[in-house]
């Protein structure tokens, strides 16, 4: 029984159930249609048949889709709901598509709409046609329809029969649209019209996110499309599908997001009084409705100087509005085939184990007081305290006998385990059991983290859930031999971001030389990745670009730190909350930053074709941009020390070894031997600071994958990916520069005139208003000040304009060129 129940709940079951439905539904519209022609006469026999006749192969029946078609018509259509009965069919597909996964409808809504829309125009055609048809062998209103427009007529008459459908009627397109309020507004009071589709149109434009319409990709409209495919027929208006009450909230919306929402519902509704306060709340509405404009500056092509920010100063800013229906990647995405909670070794195994670790340090003098055994999923930790005179090494040096002895590879100990007091022994389990992201993704643990950048990894020895904080890791350095489980863990340290991090929180920049691994990420390029300007690919594959990628990076960490020191702010964690309160002016080129995941596979084949130039910026920024929110994480099969060199190691904290073949590896990895040992298929060791955890890395399979990628990019994304800062391959950096007033930056002249209009000397005004790299805006910064238009750098305020207006700037720039 059980057995079946776990095989209905199958996605193949699904699949097959929903298949069924699609082709059910086929088979009843062409019995349906075939009813209208073929109706009359079939009704005849299925209403007398002869004994038998309807199964027997002559039975007359006419409908294309046979006997049981025309019966299936007859009683669904004439004997229920009419011709209405089609909406059965539409909702039968849906469930269909769902249960397929093809679509992700929302059945409930569906299943309602349907219900609700059927059931009226069942009792209105029966009401309008009930005497038409009366001679006819179809009821447009079907049986159902027949009889209760009989009985309701029989209680309110026929204009209280009216009524009730005008109102049923105005109630459910409520429920749908809150633009039936303003439709009936209009009907009965029509000089409303003009102001309230002005309204209207501000708050579709003010609801639509990513308000930046001419950018909108033909890529974005089709997202666009297919979220509101994914919602239930009626919400075809755009309005309609924005509305809080229509949607489904995304998972960790912000409450500011609400009240805006509720405040925005109010005004809309509550406005009857007269043109004069309409007009009044219908400006708040507006400037409420401006407020969701998206200040997100992912494009350097992003230049509408008026689009970018326009928020009340008494409001948090709630950077998740850009994408505010984005919704998180759903549990189910994640298969739920393996039965994490299955014992993975019996008690035969372990007690069979314990005489065998004790028989073998007995006979080598080495008596022990306790054992006791910590079950993991792939290993077992044996505890044991040694009798009192027994030296540790000597238990140390024993590996190699208790392994051969209970006869497993990879067994480890760990001498003494630190805190306790007692050495462990790691035995491998018989039958090692896989741990999968499903359930640490639904582990509490998970679910209440407060961590920036959480990273699950899986279970360690005492079947905890291990989770680390990328933010603080700050750089994880991976490790291990070929087929071990590396890709698996990278896909780990992905998925468990996405499942907690918003589009608008973070961007991962993905070097992938051997170009199949990451590939499976593209399709959320507008969502999650990150490339450079002329990028075509946000998958960076192509090892001449890797070089570029990361000196942009670079400039992408010089950048925040201008930003972070204008705004007297240690961290990318103080500088987000004081944006998010309001206290920094976006118009000084402030903007919210997201964390950056710097993703490098295969960093030994890149190190061998790049070397130095690789090296150069990824400690520069292992080393620098911890704080302004960019995390690295490389990845290696070779783990030699001509790959991973000292400085690499210095620089990147976080260890994680999976198998290595050697040793020699396991120390260059993690300093110590052990990793050499582990098992293989995600078994790791975690290292920061002093002690490597064992730990069992989650398992998440390529198609898993693939549906959280296809759930993420089937929603509205940004216009394009994020925009790393161009380079310009040509020049140093500003600081070494010298200031050189006979090669004018091209934008020195415009730089000049914002700077006059704003009357504030600040380089990342002139690098936001023109798109450019911090050490661009700072050579123009330099430039100007030589040229006596602003004066010098002035702590951490903004420097003072010396050029009063576009006269005086001209005098200038005539004496500069002569
Ligand atoms: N955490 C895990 N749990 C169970 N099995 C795993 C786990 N990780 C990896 N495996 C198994 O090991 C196989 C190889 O894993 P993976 O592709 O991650 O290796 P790899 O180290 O990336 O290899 P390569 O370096 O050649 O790409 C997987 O197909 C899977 O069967």
């Amino acid at each position: 029984m059980a057995k079946t129940v776990t095989a209905l709940k199958s996605e193949t079951a699904h699949f097959i159930i929903g298949l069924f439905c699609v082709i059910f539904g086929v088979y009843l519209v062409l019995a349906f249609c075939s009813f209208f022609f073929t109706g009359g006469n079939d009704q005849s026999i299925l209403d007398h048949p002869n004994h038998g006749e309807l199964l027997s192969t002559n039975n007359h029946i006419q409908n294309y889709a046979g006997a049981k078609g025309a019966q299936a018509a007859e009683f669904l259509i004439n004997d229920c709901f009419g011709i209405p009965a089609f909406l059965i069919i539409v909702f039968l597909v849906i469930a269909g598509m769902k249960l397929m996964k093809a679509y992700n409808f929302n059945l409930t809504r569906w299943f309602l709409g349907c219900m609700v829309t059927m059931i009226w125009c069942s009792v209105t055609l029966a009401f309008i046609f009930g005497k038409t048809f009366s001679d006819s062998f179809i009821y447009p209103g079907g049986l159902h329809g027949y009889n209760s427009c009989l009985w309701i007529q029989s209680q309110i008459g026929a204009p209280g029969l009216i009524l009730l459908l005008i109102t049923t009627a105005v109630l459910f397109s409520i429920a749908l649209s809150k633009k039936t309020i303003f439709v009936v507004r209009k009907a009965l009071h029509p000089s409303l019209k003009k102001n309230k589709e002005e309204v209207t149109q501000k708050e579709e434009r003010a609801f639509t996110p990513y308000n930046a319409q001419p950018e909108m990709t033909a890529q974005a409209e089709a997202a666009d499309e297919s979220e509101e495919d994914s919602e239930p027929a009626p919400a075809i208006e755009l309005p309609v599908s924005a509305s809080p009450e229509e949607k489904e909230q995304p998972l960790e919306i912000e409450p500011a997001a609400e009240e805006d929402f509720a405040e925005t519902d109010y005004a809309t509704e509550g406005n009857a009084e007269g043109d004069e306060e309409n007009g009044g709340e219908e400006e708040e509405d507006a400037d409420k409705g401006e407020e969701k404009e998206p200040v997100f500056e992912v494009s350097s092509e992003t230049k509408e100087e008026d689009k970018e920010y326009r928020g009340k100063i008494d409001q948090p800013y709630n950077p998740r509005l850009d994408l505010e229906y984005y919704q998180f990647p759903t549990i189910d995405l994640l298969h739920n085939d393996f039965d994490d909670n299955t014992p993975t070794i019996d008690m035969e195994e372990q007690t069979a184990n314990k005489d065998r670790i004790i028989k073998v340090l007995r006979s080598f003098g080495i008596e022990i007081s306790s054992i006791k055994a910590s079950v993991g999923p792939t290993v077992t930790l044996y505890e044991i305290t040694p009798a009192e005179g027994v030296r540790i090494s000597k238990i140390r040096n024993l590996e190699d006998d208790i392994a051969l002895s209970l006869s497993a590879l990879g067994i480890r100990i760990i001498a003494p385990i630190p805190g306790k007091g007692t050495i462990g022994i790691e035995v491998p389990n018989a039958n090692p059991r896989i741990v999968h992201m499903r359930s640490i993704l639904m582990s509490k643990k998970f679910q209440e983290t407060t961590f920036d950048l959480p990273v699950a990894f899986g279970k360690t020895i005492t079947n905890e859930v291990f989770m680390v904080d990328l933010a603080k890791a700050p750089h994880m350095l991976v490790a291990g031999a070929t087929g071990q489980g590396k890709s698996v863990g990278l896909n780990t340290i992905v998925t468990s971001l996405l499942y907690k991090k918003h589009p608008s929180e973070l961007k991962f920049v993905i070097i992938d030389p051997k170009k199949v691994e990451f590939a499976v990420y593209a399709p959320i390029e507008r969502h999650y990745l990150a490339k450079l300007p002329d990028a075509e690919d946000a998958i960076i594959t192509d090892t001449s670009k890797v070089v570029q990628t990361l000196n942009s990076l670079c400039v992408e960490m010089d950048t925040r730190y201008g930003l972070l020191r204008d705004a007297g702010c240690r961290n990318i964690k103080e500088y987000n909350k004081k944006f998010i309160n309001r206290q920094l002016n976006p118009e000084n080129g402030h903007h919210f930053l997201p964390y950056i995941v710097v993703i490098i596979d295969e960093f030994g084949d890149l190190i061998m074709t790049a070397g130095k130039e690789v090296e150069l910026p990824i400690c520069r920024i292992a080393q620098l941009a911890r704080a302004v929110g960019i995390h690295a994480i490389i990845a290696t099969q070779r783990p030699t020390t001509n790959i991973i060199t000292g400085t690499i190691k210095a620089n990147f904290p976080a260890r994680v070894a999976f198998r290595v073949a050697s040793m020699m590896d396991s120390r260059t990895i993690l300093d110590r031997p052990g990793a050499q040992q582990l098992i293989g298929k995600g078994d790791m060791l975690y290292l920061q600071g002093n002690d490597p955890v064992r730990v069992q890395c989650a398992f998440v399979d390529t198609p898993e994958v693939e549906d959280i990628v296809a759930y993420i990019s089937r929603q509205q994304g940004y216009p394009t990916a994020f925009m790393l800062p161009e380079v310009d391959e040509n020049s140093g950096s500003s600081s070494s520069s010298e200031v050189d007033m006979n090669k004018l930056d091209p934008l020195f002249e415009e730089a000049a005139r914002l700077l006059i209009y704003h009357q504030q000397g600040s380089t990342s005004l002139i690098q936001r208003k023109f798109s450019i790299g911090y050490n661009r805006a700072g050579r123009i910064m330099d430039q100007l000040e030589h040229a006596g238009i602003v004066g010098p750098t002035n702590g951490s305020k903004a420097r003072d304009v010396l050029c009063v207006d576009e006269n005086d700037l001209q005098m200038r720039m005539s004496n500069l060129k002569n």
